[in-house]
């Protein structure tokens, strides 16, 4: 599609999107009212219809909870073993990279900054990343890299080092997919710049009104695509032409929610030609690239490769149960063994994740429950405890097959195992579930729960994907466990 056919597609869906109700709220309604009750780690959820199988009782994968609930439970920085990729747009120009802050020639007061939030070197993506984003000229960049290394740090870095304090109008517009993401990214500026006394930063988000015509003063904006793009051209609260960095972070998040690469685009359509372009993104499909490569032509690219989880070091079994209090039995038996190290326990739906937990509670075993009925904030919560082992068994659904890790679990059980919407073998999600990456290279065990004959084929599906056999569990590979967890 050429740019004017792409940006006349734009206009029509804009027209036709804007008229609608609020799709969330709309969906809501539908699915009719929502109860409030207290779950077992003592807060208060919400919680939908209790149709079991493919109903709202299945946790979807939603890309940008994830993401925040990965910024929420992270300490540190991912490190990841893998090269660097660097694509340069001219491939005659010197490459920089930096091991480094200091041969960035920042402004002091934001290498002050940068310390005081305990970076005391460049992480792997930023040791090209920064350089790039600081050229003079101004270059453009593609990035991804998994979530974790370093890339929230690298732009908010890069635009507290672009903007003009004296001048007092919108400088760098930065887009995220949700208010919440948006917040995060925010908090990050506020502390790297917390010396830089003279740059603001605002929020266009929804609920942050202004009366039209009034002029944005703070020189970084951190907003969501159709806010930012209100303010840009509805409320005219931002001159565009004026905006000199354009940074879209979560690109593949952005892309998957409705209406969201339209609005950025639209956004992007709106920027002078000399703007500088960065582009984020954790994963890089297809739909990704087509996206990228249209508001971004003629970038460099840095892609740093994520390490693969691996069954390498893990022993998988199989136990043959007749129905779900069979398998609770089964896993009482082997609850011993779950409670050396510590376990995290799969089920399909979050009414089956929450009989379970009441079950084991019931008999006396202390377990944390995760489900999607919580808020990002209490499930960041429970796993929290759990990583500190205040809890040592985790009972829960899809909502957290990936994106965390614990690395003192060495005992997955898929007390359901996992299967696509035709009821095929899920083979992602299972190597998500009990997969580690080398860099941990801890051994592990994973137990899966077979109660009928199709979930005996499942385990056949999975034994021929990964080319493993998955025994049967005897009494002596417990032994087995419990000395090895
Ligand atoms: N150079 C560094 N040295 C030490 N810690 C760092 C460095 N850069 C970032 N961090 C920390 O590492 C963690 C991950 O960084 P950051 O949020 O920037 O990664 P990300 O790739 O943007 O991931 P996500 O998209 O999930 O936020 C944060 O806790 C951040 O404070």
């Amino acid at each position: 599609m050429s740019e004017d056919s792409w940006a006349f597609a734009v206009d029509t869906q804009e027209a036709q999107t804007s008229a609608q109700p609020d799709l969330r709220e709309k969906a809501s309604r539908l699915r009719g009212p929502w109860k409030k009750t207290g779950d077992i780690n003592g807060n208060i959820v919400l919680q939908k219809d209790e149709r079991e199988g493919w109903g709202e009782d299945v946790d979807p994968v939603n890309l940008a909870e994830q993401s925040l609930l990965n910024k929420l439970i992270r300490r540190t920085l991912v490190r990841s073993r893998t090269e660097v990729e660097v694509l340069q747009r001219d491939p005659s120009s010197p490459l920089f990279s930096v091991k480094t802050f200091e041969e960035l020639r920042l402004k002091p007061e934001l290498l002050r900054g940068v310390y005081s939030m305990g970076f005391n070197r460049p992480s792997r993506i930023q040791e090209s990343a920064l350089p790039m984003m600081l050229a003079q000229p101004p270059q453009n960049l593609i990035a991804q890299a998994q979530s974790g290394t370093g890339k929230t740090a690298a732009f908010s870095l890069a635009m507290l080092s672009h903007v003009n304090p004296t001048n007092k109008w919108t400088q760098c517009l930065c887009v995220a997919p949700t208010y919440e993401l948006a917040v995060q990214i925010g908090q990050v500026i506020e502390q790297m710049g917390k010396f830089c006394v003279d740059v603001k930063v605002a929020y266009a988000v929804r609920g942050n009104r202004m009366e039209r015509g009034v002029p944005v003063k703070e020189q970084i904006v951190i907003g969501t695509p159709g806010t930012l793009l209100d303010w840009c051209s509805k409320y005219k609260h931002i001159d565009p032409k004026k905006v000199s960095m354009f940074v879209l972070d979560e690109a593949d998040v952005m892309i998957a929610i409705q209406g969201h690469r339209d609005q950025s685009f639209r956004i992007y359509r709106l920027l002078s030609k000399d703007c500088q372009m960065l582009l984020f993104s954790a994963t890089f499909e297809e739909s990704v690239w087509k996206f990228a490569e249209k508001v971004i032509p003629n970038a460099n690219i840095i892609k740093l490769k994520r390490e693969e989880e691996t069954l390498d070091n893990i022993r998988q079994f199989y136990v043959i149960c007749k129905s779900k209090e069979d398998k609770f039995m089964a896993l009482c038996n082997l609850y011993g063994t779950l409670t050396i190290a510590q376990a995290m326990i799969f089920c399909h739906t979050r009414k089956m994740a929450r009989w379970l937990a009441a079950q084991l509670t019931q008999d006396g075993h202390q377990v944390a429950l995760l489900s999607g009925e919580m808020t990002v904030e209490q499930r960041a919560h429970v796993i929290e405890r759990f990583r500190n082992g205040r809890e040592k068994v985790l009972v829960t659904t899809n909502v957290c097959s990936r994106g965390i890790d614990v690395e003192q679990v060495s005992l997955v059980v898929n007390f359901d195992l996992p299967v696509d919407m035709a009821g095929k073998a899920d083979n992602d999600t299972y190597l998500h579930r009990i997969g580690r990456t080398g860099r941990f290279g801890r051994r592990g065990f994973a137990v899966n729960m077979v109660d009928s004959k199709c979930s005996m084929d499942i385990i056949n599906q999975i034994e021929m994907h990964f080319n493993r056999k998955i025994p049967k569990l005897d009494p002596s590979n417990l032994v087995e466990m419990e000395n090895m967890c």
